[in-house]
């Protein structure tokens, strides 16, 4: 019997950022922020949470960014969706060292390097604990991982979005650019469009919102930040209807 204590989810989609996975090595991945991640969904899963995950792919190719240097769009959000599958594998890697079972799904197929997204097999695999990894995305150019992170999440039927990120929530400004920022604990989907704050973009949030589809933003490098989230503690931003905030 587990020893560990309740948790407020029975299911989430982790959503991690890609940029995030960059560390001390200021490019790439840093094994030690996967390794540490790894060490935390692990004891999600002892705690009975079922864990889908969607990492991004930022530290490596953003579609937008790679189209103002002059490529086509579509050819670079393909090459970012590839980019999601990298850190994918380095994810199933560490969570494999880490004696935590887990399947890496792509939404392009790639024969031979991992598992076709599948609604069913994913649904199956998570009711047996198994960390279930959501790669490249929607599978379509023009989207973010933010979008890929709800519409899995909605299709798993997850308790909610648990999205960790580099800043400690949702503030009032871009935190990284107005140091005197203030952090939210709980907002509703209508201010946050009100107030056109920056949790995702437009398309994710409007999905989740559509849907009732909590979100959590937290510090993903705070160290212990995650799972006293899961354990519905004060941490980070919740955004919800604003009749549940009451
Ligand atoms: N109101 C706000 N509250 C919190 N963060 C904000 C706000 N406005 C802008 N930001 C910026 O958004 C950044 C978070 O970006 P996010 O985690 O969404 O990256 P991403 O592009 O989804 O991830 P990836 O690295 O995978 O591409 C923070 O670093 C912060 O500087
Ligand atoms: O559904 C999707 C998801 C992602 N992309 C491309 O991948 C990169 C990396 O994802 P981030 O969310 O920015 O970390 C993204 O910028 C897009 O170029 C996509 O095309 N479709």
């Amino acid at each position: 019997m587990s020893t560990n204590p309740k948790s407020a989810y029975r299911r989430i989609l982790l959503k991690l950022s890609g940029e995030a996975l960059v560390g001390e090595e200021g490019f790439g991945i840093d094994p030690k922020v996967l390794d540490r991640m790894a060490l935390e969904i692990k004891s999600l899963i002892e705690s009975g949470v079922q864990v889908g995950l969607v990492i991004g792919g930022g530290n490596i190719f953003r579609g937008a960014g790679l189209a103002q240097a002059g490529m086509n769009r579509v050819v670079g959000d393909h090459m970012g969706m590839l980019a999601t599958v990298m850190n994918g594998l380095a994810m199933r890697d560490a969570l494999h060292r880490s004696h935590v079972n887990s399947r890496l799904m792509s939404a392009i197929p790639l024969n031979g390097v991992c598992d076709d997204y599948n609604w069913a097999e994913a649904i199956k695999y998570l009711k047996l604990g198994t960390v279930v990894i959501f790669a490249a995305g929607t599978g379509n150019p023009f989207f973010t991982t933010d979008s890929a992170a709800c519409l899995r999440g909605i299709e798993i039927e997850a308790d909610a979005v648990l999205k960790g990120t580099k800043v400690d929530g949702v503030y009032d400004a871009d935190p990284v650019k107005n140091p005197d920022a203030k952090l939210y604990s709980v907002l509703d989907y209508q201010t946050v469009l009100e107030k056109e704050l920056q949790v995702m973009d437009l398309a994710a949030f409007t999905l989740a919102r559509d849907h009732s589809l909590p979100i959590r933003v937290f510090n993903m490098n705070k160290p212990g930040a995650l799972s006293r989230v899961v354990l519905g503690g004060d941490e980070g931003t919740t955004i919800t209807h604003a009749e549940e905030n009451i």
